[in-house]
């Protein structure tokens, strides 16, 4: 085809170039609106239908549905996320802006999770053909994928598409995923007093009172794991981690607030309801000694766990295609809601363990390996 599209190393370098991190924490928290043009006018040049949708409740922050349009139902929907996760400052050994080849791997941040998965859908779709498609071919690009999933959520509960078949580009070593875990992320806030150290009886001190909190959740955590296998997963209980901690300023003052981040990921043998009950079971005996102290909020709404139930005919064609029986997941996906508008499957190049990571890389090899499955995807669902 004749495209006056960029060759595939200057698409992704353009990529990694372009800054889209999502944080709970505002001051980190950016708008994906650079990285939404960038992609948009790739898709252009392929002449594919680029729309832009504002997400509500967000700085700026859009997604992007780009479609070869054949009649109105059916097809098939690849789609990514397009924000990253913050990186450490000082611990990469390259600049995680700058798309950096090495050992057959390239660097960068989001190159695995998951910018590097429309590079290569990108650079897929360059040469297929489309006078002959049959059914519509969709690309989304969501926001907000790595915090509170609000892009996916708004995409689903707005769009009048039903595509045959939903893959999602998370990097999965190119195995397909067809259950994962759901994901709650909580602060607890202890509002103390401050005072002067010297008298301990100046101030009531919240990370003493966050010390209990810690030992009361560490509890709950293992009661998690002995009441709540569920097999099938990796980690096969709900796990509970302590993500962030920060309060205080001196050595000399008692604290007077600590906030702790945490979140719980959950198996589908406890639903949140009972996890809610739980944690306030354990941190009660707290809250009824320090009254109107512990503030606990949900960080974002609750995500619920997946699991594929639709038709088989398409899993085992997707497990053929890829030639590897489908597994579980502990992390979690924009599947929990897409799955509501079509059948839909996690599979994506690279490995998870470099997700999240200083020094993030993909593998050189899964790149000529995902073309020739999105290759045979679309083949199967849209010529
Ligand atoms: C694949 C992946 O890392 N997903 C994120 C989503 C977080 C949504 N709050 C995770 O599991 O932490
Ligand atoms: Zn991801
Ligand atoms: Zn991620």
């Amino acid at each position: 085809m004749n495209y006056k599209i960029p060759l595939f190393l200057e698409i992704f370098t353009s990529l990694i170039q372009t800054p889209s991190i999502s944080s709970t924490i505002q001051t980190i928290d950016m708008s994906n609106k650079n990285f939404i043009d960038l992609l948009s006018n790739y898709f252009n040049d392929l002449d594919f239908f680029v729309k832009l949708y504002k997400v509500p409740h967000t700085i700026n922050k859009f997604n992007m549905l780009a479609s070869k349009t054949v009649g109105n139902r059916g097809g098939l929907l690849l789609s990514g996320h397009t924000d990253t996760v913050p990186y450490d400052d000082n611990l990469w050994d390259s600049d995680p802006f700058i798309l950096t080849n090495k050992n057959n791997k390239y660097y960068g941040l989001g190159v695995v999770d998951m910018k590097g998965f429309f590079a290569i859908v990108l650079e897929t779709l360059k040469y297929i053909c489309f006078k002959k498609l049959k059914r519509s071919i969709h690309i989304l690009a969501t926001a907000d994928e790595e915090t509170t999933m609000s892009g996916a959520i708004h995409f689903t509960n707005n769009t009048c598409l039903k595509p045959d078949c939903i893959i999602i580009g998370e990097p999965t070593s190119l195995i397909p995923v067809i259950s994962h875990k759901g994901h709650m992320s909580i602060s607890v806030m202890v509002k103390g007093q401050s005072g002067h150290s010297s008298n301990p009886s100046l101030g009531i001190n919240s990370i003493d009172i966050m010390y209990d909190v810690i030992s009361k959740l560490l509890q709950l955590r293992t009661f998690f794991k002995k009441k709540y296998m569920y097999n099938g997963f990796n980690i096969n209980y709900p796990t509970l981690n302590l993500g962030k901690i920060y309060g205080g300023d001196s050595a000399n003052r008692i604290c007077s607030s600590c906030t702790l981040l945490l979140d719980i990921r959950y198996t589908p043998n406890i639903d949140t309801k009972t996890i809610n009950i739980l944690i306030l079971k354990y941190l009660n005996p707290i809250i009824n000694k320090w009254p109107q102290r512990l503030e606990i909020k949900k960080i974002h709404e609750d995500i619920p766990s997946y699991y594929y139930k639709h038709s088989n005919i398409f899993l085992k064609k997707i497990e053929n295609i890829v030639n590897k029986s489908s597994i579980y997941a502990d992390y979690c996906t924009e599947a929990s809601f897409l799955q509501k508008i079509g059948p839909t499957i996690i599979l994506g190049p690279g490995s998870i363990n470099q997700a999240h990571q200083n020094n993030e890389f993909i593998d050189q090899s899964y790149i000529s390996i995902t073309r020739n499955i999105l290759w045979e995807l679309i083949n199967y669902f849209c010529l």
